[in-house]
């Protein structure tokens, strides 16, 4: 049996180029065009292109800023690091891995087509988005699994891992990141003058009332990485992209620093990006450079967290998410049950069935 890994990203331009960023914005917009209605499939991607005109001359000044995002080069990183695991694992003649991203290049169709020709027969795809949710976890295994299907004569079996933000192994990489970081920087993290924020990436509520728990997996995420850090305060706050009129998560990240600094709560705010496990513009742009410049108007000084990118752990923890798929183990042994966001056979998922603490 020949298994394929997939890690799967968003994805995001390495260069600013005009032209890569609108298709970037346009597939971005066409996947979440059931946020508003269309007549058709055509209304919707002319919706979208539309939608991407009026965001590019922005995004192309955040990718200017920083030179194009790393997050396809840490996504290789990762993928590289899983693969060496994996084969010191014994895993080297019937595993490989592979990177597929939901809306840059390698895009997930043609990654599906590599796996066809590679004669993978058993897929595992494993979404790179800790915290579950319907526009990147559950959209990106859907992507998979369609390009799949549209395959003529390939019928592999597919398996996937969704949320596994509960793993135990995770919380120490991240809450050891915050901590060394802290430690670092100087700044005592339990000292009243220093206020804490969880910045995660938002969500459209649409999508949350349609079923999704993704804003129960943010808070019960940093209730556990505040006790595990040591911290009984700290606020929660959404990175939200506001270009339609819908309504998203609350409250933004922006307001709730502006806040701590209007109220005179603080002298420092430290910021943890709780969703990504790759920088990119929105840690790079929105926090390091957007956000701090809203932090020190209002008195404070920012401190961001990194994102444990190429935590030595991550690809340990990775091997061990996806071993019991690899050895024909049940993966309720594992504590890995059938994942709810995505409600169909073969999606496994640690959240499923537990109440939020
Ligand atoms: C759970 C929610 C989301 C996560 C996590 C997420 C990760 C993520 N997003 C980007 C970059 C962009 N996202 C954009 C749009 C967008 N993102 C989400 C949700 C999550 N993204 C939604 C629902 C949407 C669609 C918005 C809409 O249709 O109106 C965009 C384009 C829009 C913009 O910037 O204004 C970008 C770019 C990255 C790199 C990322 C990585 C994990
Ligand atoms: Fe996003």
């Amino acid at each position: 049996m020949q298994t394929g890994i997939v890690l799967l990203n968003f994805g995001e331009p390495s260069t600013p180029d005009r032209d890569v960023v609108l298709d970037y914005l346009t597939r971005i917009f066409y996947d979440n065009a059931s946020l508003e209605e269309a007549d058709s499939e055509e209304a919707a991607w002319e919706r979208s292109r539309e939608l991407a005109q009026r965001r590019l001359p922005g995004l192309m000044e955040e990718y200017e800023e920083i030179g194009g995002s790393p997050l396809q080069e840490q996504a290789d990183a990762q993928a590289e690091a899983l693969a060496a695991e994996l084969a010191d694992r014994g895993h080297d003649d019937d595993v490989e891995v592979y990177r597929a991203m939901q809306f840059m290049e390698p895009l997930i169709p043609d990654v599906a087509e590599e796996l066809a020709d590679d004669g993978v027969d058993s897929v595992v795809a494993v979404p790179i988005y800790p915290l579950c949710g319907p526009s990147t976890t559950v959209s990106s295994i859907n992507s998979l699994e369609s390009a799949i299907d549209e395959i003529e004569g390939y019928d592999p079996d597919v398996a996937s891992l969704t949320g596994w933000h509960r793993s135990p192994a995770y919380n120490r990489i991240r809450a050891d990141s915050i901590a060394e970081f802290a430690d670092d920087e100087g700044v005592d993290l339990t000292d009243s003058d220093t206020a804490f924020v969880f910045s995660a990436h938002g969500t459209p509520t649409k999508y949350l009332e349609e079923g999704s728990r993704y804003d129960q997996y943010v808070e019960e995420h940093a209730e556990a990485l505040a006790r595990m850090i040591g911290i009984d305060d700290y606020e929660i706050g959404y990175q939200n992209h506001e270009n339609r009129d819908i309504s998203w998560t609350e409250p933004e990240t922006e307001e709730v620093v502006e806040e701590i600094g209007r109220n005179d709560e603080a002298d420092r705010v430290v910021v943890e990006p709780m969703s990504f496990m790759h920088e990119q513009s929105e840690t790079l742009v929105e926090l390091d450079i957007d956000l701090r410049e809203d932090a020190e108007e209002v008195g404070l000084d920012l401190h961001r967290v990194p994102v444990p990118h190429d935590d030595l752990r991550f690809p340990e923890l990775l091997s061990d998410l996806v071993e019991p798929f690899l050895s024909g183990f049940e993966p309720s042994y594992y504590n890995l049950r059938q994942c709810q966001c995505r409600d169909e056979p073969g999606t496994y998922c640690m959240n499923a069935g537990l109440q939020p603490q």
